[in-house]
């Protein structure tokens, strides 16, 4: 059991003022924390300070209570736009760490493989991203912040470029990789019915200075790793109920 804690961070920019006001949140193996929040609020921010890739003015980030000063492999990031390497081909995009930390090439392969078996690639190894669609090109980038087993994966709206049905498929996908991962996802969306469906739990973040205005404890992505549709736990009248009390509190509590 890990846990990532964000403690009391405050972060701002000279051109902004204040981004992120003095917020706590931890996530543990085994949650999927979703962040919902007005435009512009500081979401990115917040996951940046995760990552280490800024740091907090105030405040500290810290895994099991070591502070975390830059970017390290036992965090992973997703971004939106998946950051692919158009000169690369999917294995390559997908085991570049490895080269890196000079993995011998059969294993590299091996391992590049595997992963991408697992995101619903199998065979793609060796086309070019460039001539993927947008929801594969996402999974070659799932595959790639996943290859490492990370602790947290941090996740920047990563579906929020996709098509309706790619995205719900997707939606499975990460949820699926989630159960079995066993590691702490922390992910960004503009989609109540998505952080419905994938949170353990769902933050509602203020208009900047994000603050955290309201937190829901949810249990419907348990039940899709379980077996359940997506569709039918969407009919379920439990679903509909935290519909209600999730929209009330991005509607009401987030207005500027
Ligand atoms: N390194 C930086 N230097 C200056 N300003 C920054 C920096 N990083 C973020 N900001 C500013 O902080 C504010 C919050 O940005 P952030 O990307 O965190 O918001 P967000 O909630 O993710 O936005 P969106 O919902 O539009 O994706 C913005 O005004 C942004 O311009």
């Amino acid at each position: 059991m890990a846990e990532l804690l964000l403690d009391r961070v405050a972060i701002g920019f000279p051109e902004t003022g204040p981004v992120v006001d003095r917020l706590s949140l931890a996530v543990a193996s085994g949650d999927f924390v979703v962040v919902l929040g007005p435009s512009g609020c500081g979401k990115s921010t917040l996951l940046r300070l995760a990552a280490g890739f800024a740091r907090p003015d105030e405040g500290a980030v810290t895994v099991d209570g070591a502070p975390v000063t830059g970017p390290g492999a036992d965090r992973a990031m997703v971004f939106q736009d998946d950051a692919l390497f158009p000169w690369a081909d999917v294995r390559d995009n997908v085991a570049l760490a490895l080269r890196l930390r000079g993995v011998s090439r059969r294993e590299r392969h091996a391992a590049a493989a595997a992963m991408l078996a697992r995101v619903g690639l199998a065979g793609a190894e060796r086309r070019p991203v460039t001539a993927l669609s947008g929801g594969m090109r996402q999974r070659v980038g799932l595959a790639r912040a996943l290859l490492a087993d990370p602790r947290f994966l941090l996740l920047d709206e990563p579906l929020g470029a996709l098509d309706a049905l790619t995205r719900e498929a997707m939606q499975t996908l990460l949820i699926d990789l989630w159960a079995k991962a066993g590691a702490g996802f922390l992910m960004i969306t503009h989609s109540v019915d998505e952080a419905l469906l994938m949170a353990t739990r769902a933050v509602v973040l203020s208009p900047r200075p994000a603050r955290i205005v309201d937190t829901v404890e949810l249990g419907f992505s348990r039940r899709i790793a379980g077996g359940e549709s997506p569709r039918a736990i969407r009919r379920d009248p439990a679903f509909e109920e935290a519909r209600e009390r999730l929209l009330a509190a991005v509607t009401e509590r987030t207005a500027a």
